[in-house]
């Protein structure tokens, strides 16, 4: 379990809004809830930006944090990401911010502290190019796109 540093931006954060956290032990994401001032309506296709009331500082560059849309809300209600998926750099020290994109057929009211998106810790790996004239192991070639014969 890996400790990172958040810093309380919304005063109501960990008193009328619950801080993000894991709803079960096996959970891989923890829900992001929506620090808003009122009820924001949504309207089919619109995308708005919400606040999650907090700053995270990752700090690790072994680690970053990816957002992803909560599966109930995107199947039967389509509210899912703006940006599809949120990337947080582990050098962002700002309040995070979900993207959120109503791409149902139906107005979407998102409530006060309402569980909008969740967000995974993952690992990254970091690499440099190394740029040369012949691959030291050149026995795939370079076909792709279905050149494994599978379609
Ligand atoms: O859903 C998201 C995605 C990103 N971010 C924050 C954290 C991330 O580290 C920063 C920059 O994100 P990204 O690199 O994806 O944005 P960009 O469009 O490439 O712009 P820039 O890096 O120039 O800010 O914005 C969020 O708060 N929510």
């Amino acid at each position: 379990m890996h400790t990172l540093q958040i810093k309380l931006l919304d005063p109501r954060l960990g008193r009328d809004i619950p801080l993000p956290g894991y709803a079960t032990a096996g959970s891989a994401g923890m829900d992001l809830r929506a620090a808003l001032e009122a009820p924001l309506c949504i309207e089919p296709g619109a995308t708005v930006l919400i606040p999650t009331g907090f700053a995270l500082h990752i700090g690790d560059p072994g680690l970053a944090a990816v957002l992803l849309p909560r599966s109930g809300l995107g199947h039967k209600h389509g509210i899912v990401l703006g940006n599809l998926v949120g990337l947080i750099d582990s050098d962002y020290q700002g309040q995070l911010f979900v993207s959120v994109w109503n791409r149902g057929r139906e107005a979407f009211t998102v409530e006060v502290g309402e569980r909008i998106a969740q967000m995974v810790i993952v690992p990254v790996v970091q690499a440099h190019f190394e740029i040369v004239d012949e691959f030291a192991d050149s026995a795939r070639g370079s076909g792709g796109f279905g050149h494994s014969g599978r379609h």
